[in-house]
């Protein structure tokens, strides 16, 4: 046996634990044909290189010329396992999960297809950060509740700037009345109040992402939680004269407490791309009462004997909740529908290629 085959079957990337690795991508690595690739992580995302950590330290890499640009599934993205020849990013390594929403106005040109857009890869919980200021609204955390069902993510429902409310905990409750066991934490970057709570998310080589609205503080937390600035706020830049600093880029941070934490520019607009138990999950209360309607199929909009209608009379459910349980449900399906559609597109062209090539054929025969 050569000694190269001894350091291959020994070599199980332990030093990567850190970083997230698993036995999930340990066992991908079965399915590399170039043994001479190593894994490494990806830190960060510019415009035509990447940062990656190879459990060494931290490189600049650039992607080899067959990874193709034009999806994510395709193209490298925060939080992604990749194996790399020195700096160049060869491969993706499978991923294990991403945080995916619909990409707003980009619809692909030739096809006018809608297009998918990761945010990143590989979570373990996704934060979903509202700020206890004007950015409160129960009905966009059902949005990101939603979202991050529908990407088979476990969500965690943060709620910044409690410095800010004499009575934070009234808010704390309301989210409560629509999380349904998702964990719920009450945190100041200004006076500290539950940033130690956060720390089981951030534990030796767990990844959590952050999203939410522009300026709800999600990096101010990020800094808290760090100990020192790692991440430009919108207050340091202010300071500076510069005017306000948004998140542009999305990093992956290593956190003393032994965990990463990804940062992300604020969601403007929360547009779905997944569609799996969003909505069920999300409203799982709903769902109960919908078992009970009288018609199977009822739209619990106008419907003799729905039960959901009934709840909303009772006031056991706000109108609210129901309209947007609705509107996403709608939405959801209106996706599902379109990329069928698209799925259909595809499967029609690809015949069209075949029988094309099959009457190549019999011309070629005829001669
Ligand atoms: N009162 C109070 N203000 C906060 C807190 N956390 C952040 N802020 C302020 O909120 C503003 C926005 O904070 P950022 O951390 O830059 O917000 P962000 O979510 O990272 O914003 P984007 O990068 O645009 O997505 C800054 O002026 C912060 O000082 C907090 O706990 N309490
Ligand atoms: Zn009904």
């Amino acid at each position: 046996m050569s000694n190269k085959r001894i350091v291959e079957k020994d070599n199980n990337f332990k030093h990567l634990s850190h970083l997230g690795w698993t036995s999930y991508f340990q066992n991908q690595l079965e399915n590399i044909d170039n043994k001479s690739l190593i894994p490494a992580r990806v830190t960060g995302v510019r415009k035509k290189y990447f940062f990656i950590n190879d459990g060494n330290e931290e490189l600049l890499a650039t992607p080899a010329g067959k990874l193709q640009q034009e999806t994510s599934s395709t193209y490298p993205v925060v939080g992604d396992w990749v194996m790399v020849r020195q700096t160049a990013i060869e491969q993706i390594l499978p991923r294990k999960n991403t945080l995916t929403r619909g990409a707003a106005g980009m619809r692909n040109q030739k096809s006018g297809e809608y297009r998918e857009q990761t945010i990143a890869a590989n979570l373990d919980s996704v934060f979903i950060v509202t700020g206890l200021d004007r950015d409160f609204n129960l009905r966009r955390i059902e949005r990101y509740l939603t979202l991050v069902y529908n990407c088979g993510l476990a969500p965690v429902i943060i709620l910044t700037k409690a410095d800010l409310q004499q009575h934070p905990e009234h808010f704390a409750n309301e989210a409560e009345t629509i999380a349904f066991g998702v964990p719920v934490h009450l945190v100041s970057a200004f006076n500290d109040t539950g940033l130690s709570d956060l720390t089981p998310y951030l534990m030796h080589g767990r990844t959590c992402v952050m999203v939410g609205s522009s300026g709800t503080g999600k990096s101010t937390l990020i800094n808290r939680l760090y100990g020192e600035s790692v991440q430009a706020t919108g207050e340091v830049s202010a300071h500076v004269g510069k005017g306000t600093h948004t998140t542009t880029s999305r990093d992956l941070i290593m956190m003393p407490q032994g965990g990463m934490i990804i940062d992300n520019p604020g969601i403007r607009e929360i547009s779905f791309w997944d569609i799996d138990q969003g909505v069920g999950s999300t409203f799982p209360d709903i769902e109960a009462l919908a078992a009970e309607c009288r018609f199977s199929n009822c739209t619990h909009t106008h419907e003799p004997g729905c039960r959901v209608l009934k709840a909303v009379q009772d006031g056991e459910l706000t109108e609210a909740r129901l309209e947007n349980y609705l509107k996403m449900k709608r939405e959801l399906e209106y996706i599902s529908a379109r990329k069928n559609k698209s799925a259909d597109r595809v499967e029609k062209e690809r015949w069209q290629g075949v029988s094309k090539k099959i009457k190549t054929i019999n011309k070629k025969k005829a001669f």
